[in-house]
Order: C-alpha cells, then sequence, then structure tokens
C-alpha cells in the first residue's frame, strides 16, 4: 500500500468514515487509483459510509465566509474552495484527502491551446473546449482576481492563479457529485476513486438522512455533470440553520452488482459518448456504444448552397421550421444526431427530404403548413399529402422509409463526407495508423483524442452504409429537381 493511501485511510478513520476491508485502493504511478475486491462482494453490501461534513464542498470549506461575501457559488465555489483548501496545506481539514488528488485531471480543457487545435480539430469537442477556456478565464478575471487582490486576503495569490483555477475545474469536472441542497456539488472522498465502467458498474452511491431511514433518497448513481449555480444556490441566509439536521446524515456506497475477489470495482459516471467523456473526465472508452456525432446545421445548409441557391435554401429550411421540426439545440447552435450505428436523427431526414421535394409538392405543403397546428404529426401530414394513394408500409420508424428517397441517402452520404472533410487531410486509416502505435499512458492525449476521432470517424462509415442500405431498399424514384440544382461543387468542404 503508497504511503498516500496509508495517511488517506488514517485520514477517513479520523473523519469518522466507515469502509469495508474489503475494498483495496490500488495505486499505480501509471493508472492513478482504483479499487479492487478482496473478496467477494454480493449485491446489496453496504461497503462504505462517508459523513457529509467530511465531503469538501462550498458549506464545509473554510473559505466559506470568504466566497458568501463574494457571492461564489455553483461550480466556481468548489473550484475556489478547492484552491483554498490547497493553498492552506497541511493546516487544510482535508490534507490527507488533497494529498490523494492529481495536480490537475487531464481534461482538454487543461490542455493547451495548440493541443486542442492539433488533437480535437474537426471531433464534437474542438469549438465547446475553445469556448469553455474562453469563459472559465473571463470567470476567473470577473470572480476569482478581484477577491484575490484585495487587501485582507492573507493566502499566497499565485496559488490562485489562472492556472491553478483551470487545474481546480478539471477535479470539479471530473471527480465532483451532487450530495444535495443544501451542499450542492462537492468532493467526496473514497467516492471519488472508483474508475468508471459504461452500463456495468458494481457500486452506487446513495445519500441517507440522519434522522430517518424513510427519507432516502438516490443521490445519483453516477458522476453529475457540475451544476449552474441556480438562484437558489446563492441564497444560502438561513439555509445553514435549517439543514443542519441533513448535514449530519451520511453518504453510502452499496454494491448493485457482484464483484469477484481480485477484481475491480468499477462505478458508472452515466452514460455518455466518448465527447462528453473526454470533456469531462479526460478519457474514452473504445467501443462505446453511446457515442454520437452531430451534424450542425450550418453544414446542412452549406451543402445545401452548393446545389442549390441559397433562396431557395432558406424557403425549404423555413417551411421545415413551419412543420415543428427542430434539431437539438446547446451553446446556440442547432444539429443532428447520429447515432453510434449510423442512423441519424430523423429531423435531419426530413429537412432533406423537404430540400429535394418537386416545386409543386412545396407549394402544396407550404399551403398546408398555413393551417398545421402547433403538435400536429407532421409527418404524417406529408405522407399523407404526397403519397398519392400509393400504400405505405406502417413501420415503427413512422414512415421514415417514404422520407428516405434516394436523394435524401445521397444527400446524407455527401453530408458525412463534407463531415469528415473538418478532420483535415489524415485518412481513417493514418489515424488507425497512429493508435497502433501510440501509448495510452504515456500519450494520454494523443491516444484518447485518437480514440474519439476514430469512433467517430466510425459512425460517419455507419452512417454512409445506412444511407446506401436504406437507397437500395428504396426502389421509389428520385424526385425529379435536378433542373434546379446549382452547379455543385463539393470540393468546397474539402479545401
Ligand atoms: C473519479 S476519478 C477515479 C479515480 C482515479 N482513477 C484516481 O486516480 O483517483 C475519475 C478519473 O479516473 C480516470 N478514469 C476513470 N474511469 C476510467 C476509465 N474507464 N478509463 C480510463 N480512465 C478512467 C479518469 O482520469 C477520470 O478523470
Amino acid at each position: 500500500m503508497s504511503r498516500r493511501i496509508r495517511a488517506f485511510k488514517r485520514w477517513m478513520t479520523s473523519q469518522g468514515f466507515d469502509f469495508s476491508d474489503a475494498l483495496e485502493f490500488a495505486d499505480s504511478d501509471a493508472d492513478g487509483i482504483c479499487v479492487r475486491a478482496l473478496c467477494g462482494l454480493r449485491e446489496g453490501d453496504l461497503v462504505a459510509t462517508i459523513p457529509k461534513r467530511a465531503c469538501l464542498t462550498i458549506r464545509t470549506s473554510g473559505a466559506r465566509e470568504v466566497m458568501d461575501g463574494a457571492g461564489l457559488a455553483g461550480p466556481l465555489g468548489l473550484s475556489f474552495a478547492i484552491m483554498y483548501e490547497r493553498a492552506l496545506g497541511a493546516a487544510s481539514l482535508w490534507y490527507g484527502y488533497l494529498q490523494l488528488l492529481p495536480e490537475e485531471e487531464s481534461v482538454p480543457l487543461v490542455w493547451s491551446s495548440g493541443e486542442v487545435d492539433a488533437l480535437l480539430r474537426g471531433t464534437e469537442l474542438h469549438k465547446i473546449v475553445k469556448e469553455d477556456k474562453k469563459l472559465l478565464r473571463e470567470d476567473w478575471k470577473e470572480c476569482i482576481k478581484p477577491l484575490i487582490e484585495a487587501a485582507d486576503f492573507e493566502l499566497d495569490p499565485s496559488d490562485f492563479g489562472i492556472d491553478r483555477y483551470f487545474a481546480a475545474k478539471s477535479l470539479v469536472s471530473s471527480r465532483s457529485f451532487q450530495i444535495d441542497e443544501y451542499h450542492g456539488s462537492g468532493m467526496v472522498p473514497l467516492a471519488d476513486l472508483f474508475n468508471h465502467k459504461t452500463g456495468l458498474e458494481n457500486v452506487h452511491f446513495t445519500s441517507v438522512s440522519s434522522s430517518s431511514s424513510d427519507d432516502e433518497s438516490d443521490v445519483d448513481d453516477a458522476f453529475i455533470e457540475e451544476k449552474q449555480s441556480k438562484p437558489e444556490e446563492q441564497s444560502t441566509s438561513d439555509a445553514g440553520d435549517s439543514f443542519s439536521e441533513d448535514n449530519a446524515a451520511n453518504l453510502e456506497m452499496i454494491v448493485v452488482r457482484d464483484v469477484e475477489a481480485g477484481d475491480e470495482v468499477f462505478n458508472t459516471y452515466g452514460y455518455m459518448g466518448n465527447a462528453a467523456l473526454l470533456h469531462r473526465y479526460g478519457f474514452t472508452e473504445p467501443n462505446n456504444p453511446f457515442d454520437i456525432v452531430n451534424i450542425d446545421l450550418n453544414l446542412v445548409l452549406q451543402w445545401c448552397t452548393s446545389s442549390f441557391s441559397s433562396r431557395y435554401a432558406r424557403a425549404r429550411l423555413s417551411l421545415w421550421r413551419r412543420l415543428n421540426y427542430s434539431g437539438c439545440m446547446s451553446q446556440n447552435s442547432e444539429y443532428f444526431e447520429v447515432a453510434s450505428d449510423g442512423e441519424p436523427q430523423f429531423e435531419l431526414i426530413a429537412l432533406l427530404f423537404i430540400i429535394f421535394i418537386p416545386e409543386e409538392a412545396y407549394r402544396k405543403l407550404n399551403y398546408a403548413a398555413d393551417s398545421f397546428k402547433d403538435g400536429g404529426d407532421a409527418t404524417k401530414m406529408i405522407v399523407a399529402k404526397m403519397s398519392n394513394g400509393r400504400r405505405i408500409h406502417k413501420t415503427p420508424g413512422n414512415g421514415k422509409e417514404f422520407f428516405l428517397t434516394r436523394n435524401v441517402c445521397g444527400a446524407l452520404v455527401a453530408l458525412a463526407d463534407v463531415r469528415e472533410s473538418l478532420y483535415g487531410s489524415d485518412s481513417l486509416e493514418d489515424d488507425l495508423g497512429k493508435l497502433k502505435i501510440c501509448c495510452p499512458v504515456q500519450e494520454r492525449k494523443l491516444y484518447h483524442s485518437l480514440v474519439l476521432r476514430l469512433c467517430e470517424r466510425k459512425i460517419l462509415q455507419n452512417l454512409r452504409a445506412y444511407a446506401s442500405r436504406q437507397s437500395k431498399m428504396n426502389k421509389k424514384e428520385t424526385f425529379g429537381v435536378r433542373k434546379c440544382f446549382k452547379r455543385t461543387n463539393f470540393s468546397l468542404f474539402y479545401s
């Protein structure tokens, strides 16, 4: 057992933790810490009890008053609390715990801008991480820098610099749990030593009220995305008293899937694709069934205007919207998801279908859309208006096969190509070659960014395969809209 693990165990005992002798905390320089079972664990076994007061939160930290005074809450407050406790060194109540944490977690937020550009180009994360860096830098400048510059702050300002803030933020993103309403998100010693396995976790994490076992409530069986600070979290005035009882309660770790002696004990951080895993936790999982690729609406419109006039594209998009279709929204961008098996979100298929319908059908639908009520089934209406009495197979896809004309399938393939071109000039084979010789431990950033990119490219391959399968199945004639095509210039997307 390593020295720091021994110190951590002593610290846990001093703080009133109760943990099973069957748990081994294995420490390796290369892989960090993981939890193993020294003997078989059975479903329902209680393996650890963690006092909430021993968790590092914005309520328990020695910086509470400073944070309250400055109105710091949510993930920003928790990051500040970590910086503060680290700055206290051995004087911190959490010293025995903080010794165990890495300096920072290797999430893309703490990569250099050059690494972000080189390793994430074209992937789902590139834009997001650049935006994160910008916003967090602003947060630091607005909220933390002035606080540290205030004359009566007695700790070393260099412990609160921008790099220290990003490092703390990476720990919050990769290791914090939602504890309860009073504490919000916090660092939960011991619970944060379990690694993640998608869908095959062995332990869950539960909150138990000290006053009554009937009050048990699931904290969340996973690491939770750090909550944005909500107004109610900031109004802390008398919350301390009203929550004092709950404050005394414990958290429990319970076995939900048997573990054999010697095996690693896993938690789950939730069902997530590789982009989300790398973004929040700094790792990826090959063959992740929850992986997705997004296709931006802007990319679809760019592709559309390479074949049709901008006016035409705008009109078709507007009809699609009037029929109550929309994509997914995030940070002011609209996009469509493609699942790991290559199936695109139906709304994308509907948009492509509307782009390709002949002028007369377009007018017909436009007219119908005028009287189309919110919440009506646009898909059914389109099938009814455009099938001209032909019999349509009823499928669970709700007429999806009707929309998958050869034109639409061709467009899906073209969109997969356009999306793929964003990765730059390296081919999929180049990426596979690089992955083969890459060391996941020593070249961690390169390894996980390659896995992310390869998994995304695999999904784009699946999208092409899906489109060509559907195209073969669909014997229907393509619509005669070729005459309104502008000259197609796909090379635009490859430059
Ligand atoms: C809550 S901590 C888990 C304990 C951690 N291994 C440690 O050394 O303290 C989360 C971090 O563990 C690592 N991790 C967890 N599950 C992993 C997995 N399945 N593959 C690779 N790394 C994993 C990642 O670095 C992640 O950010």
